[in-house]
Formats: C-alpha cells, sequence, structure tokens
C-alpha cells in the first residue's frame, strides 16, 4: 500500500498551551513496498506522524492518502475495512498481562476470524504453528505458551514485532521497537522486520531512536524536527553533519548519537 501525505499540519487537542502543532506542513510519500526510518530528537513528532499515517488520529489540514484512499473522507464502514489493510504497533506493545503469547500472536488476526472464531481464540488460540514459526524468528520459540507478564521488558518488546509479522496487513507503522533491545538484538529484530517486510511486499515506516540501526538498514531516512520535515533523503546521503543540526537542540541526544556513530565506525 502506498501512503501520501500533503501538507500536513496536526496538534494533539491536549497539547501544552505552548505548543502549536505536533507536526507542521509535513509532505512526503511513501510507495509500495517502499521501507522507510524515521528519526529525529524527543518530541519531533514520531509518533504522531505515524498516528496520522494510521488513521489514528484526524490533521487539522493537509490530505493523507492510503493506498489512493482519503482515510476521513469515507465512511465508518469503510474507514474500518481500510485499518485492517494495516498494521500500528505502538511503543509499549498493548499486550494484555494474563494473556498467553499465543493468545496474543493470533489475536493479530482476529479482523478475519469473525466474532465465534476469535471467542474460541481466546479458549483454543488458533494460528499455533504460524505463531511458533513466527517466534522462531525472533529466538523466542519457546516462549509460545508463557504469560505475557511473566516476560522480559525485552522478550515483550520481541513479541510485539512478531504480533506484526502474524498480521496480514500490507502497511507496518512500528513506533520504536528496539528501547528495550541491546544492540545486537536491535539489529536482528530490525534485519526481521525488513526482510519480512520485502518477502511480502509490505510497506514498511519505522521510528527509531538508534540513528546507526535506521541509516544502515534502511535505504531511506526522514529526520523530524519540531514537527517539520528537516530531511527526506537516501542514507546514504545522510552525514554526520546533518544528523548533528538534527539533534542540534537536544545535548542529552546528540551525546547518544556521538557514542552511536563511534560505536559504528
Ligand atoms: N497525547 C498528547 N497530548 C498532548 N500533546 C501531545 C500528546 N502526544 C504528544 N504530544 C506533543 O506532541 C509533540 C510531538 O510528540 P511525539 O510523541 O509525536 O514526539 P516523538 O518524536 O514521538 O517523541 P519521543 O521520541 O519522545 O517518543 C510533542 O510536543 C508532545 O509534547
Amino acid at each position: 500500500m502506498d501512503v501520501h501525505l500533503e501538507n500536513i499540519t496536526a496538534y494533539h487537542p491536549a497539547r501544552e498551551q505552548d505548543e502549536v502543532f505536533a507536526l507542521k506542513n509535513v509532505s512526503f510519500q511513501v510507495k509500495t513496498g517502499e521501507h522507510v526510518a524515521i528519526i529525529g530528537p524527543s518530541g519531533s513528532g514520531k509518533t504522531t506522524l505515524l498516528q496520522i499515517v494510521a488513521a489514528a488520529m484526524k490533521p487539522q489540514s493537509g490530505v493523507l492518502s492510503l493506498g489512493g484512499i482519503n482515510p476521513w473522507s469515507i465512511s465508518g464502514g469503510a474507514l474500518r475495512q481500510l485499518r485492517q489493510h494495516l498494521f500500528y504497533a505502538p511503543q509499549i506493545p498493548p499486550l494484555p498481562p494474563r494473556q498467553r503469547v499465543v493468545t496474543s500472536l493470533s489475536a493479530s488476526r482476529l479482523g478475519e476470524m469473525g466474532l465465534s472464531k476469535s471467542i474460541l481464540n481466546l479458549i483454543y488460540p488458533q494460528y499455533s504453528q504460524d505463531a511458533l514459526n513466527t517466534l522462531s524468528l525472533f529466538d523466542l520459540n519457546e516462549k509460545l505458551w508463557s504469560r505475557v507478564d511473566r516476560l522480559s521488558g525485552g522478550e515483550r518488546q520481541r513479541v510485539g514485532l512478531a504480533k506484526i509479522l502474524m498480521s496480514r496487513a500490507d502497511l507496518w507503522l512500528v513506533d520504536e521497537p528496539l528501547s528495550a533491545l541491546d544492540p545486537k538484538r536491535s539489529r536482528q529484530a530490525i534485519q526481521v522486520l525488513i526482510a519480512e517486510a520485502k518477502k511480502r511486499g509490505v510497506t514498511l515506516i519505522v521510528t527509531l531512536h538508534q540513528v546507526d540501526v535506521a541509516t544502515k538498514e534502511f535505504a531511506r531516512v526522514i529526520g523530524l524536527q519540531a514537527g517539520e520535515l528537516a530531511f527526506d533523503l537516501p542514507s546514504a546521503d545522510i552525514t554526520k553533519n546533518i544528523l548533528q543540526d538534527l539533534y542540534a537542540q537536544n545535548e542529552h541526544e546528540i551525546t547518544q548519537l556521538e557514542t552511536q556513530l563511534f560505536h559504528a565506525e
């Protein structure tokens, strides 16, 4: 599914008084099957941007088009149908605490199950073989029947990624999927996500704090700064100066950036 944003401006209803917007005049296109990373300092609008693309938040102005359809100009029923084609994975995966991993993974296919199968899924989890195969991509096969609240933070985050792969959506919107993972697991997890997206022709948009992962693993990187598009470049064209400018206002993150770039060399 292709994504097209034209002059999107958005703000949160409960914003601070001094905040005028979370996104301002943001325009870009992502082709079907393309993979894009979005980076930027904390508060630059990365999550808001994903929520806009997921049609979970309505922009104040501008036009969003998903597969040629403006989600805000169609009926509620058509919007629900359109949303079945995309998977939005928030920063903290919403995993009900007492649920087993297998149930949580199969819930990614609730949209195609129908009511009776969905209820049955709570007792006899469906698609358990697919769930096992997916978990094995993240070295989590032995956790298939574990309760979600007995997993470590990093394991929970990888279950969140496995849930994306279990879905049959053709647009994946993934918000900071690596925050609880060590560098080696981060690299491995993002490589699995990209390889699966490629295999299935899925369009992938991922927000990342790990600049080194974004520039090494993604062919295209978009930089956001204070709600505006700072750059939209092939990763090969992104220099240290461009990155330093992006994070210039944020001392803490520029130190992190230097560490990442230093280790990446
Ligand atoms: N639910 C909300 N209510 C009010 N304001 C919000 C809300 N969520 C975000 N904002 C504001 O919108 C702006 C963009 O926030 P957003 O969460 O999109 O940034 P981000 O780049 O994802 O940050 P981070 O990297 O810290 O997750 C910030 O100024 C933030 O304070």
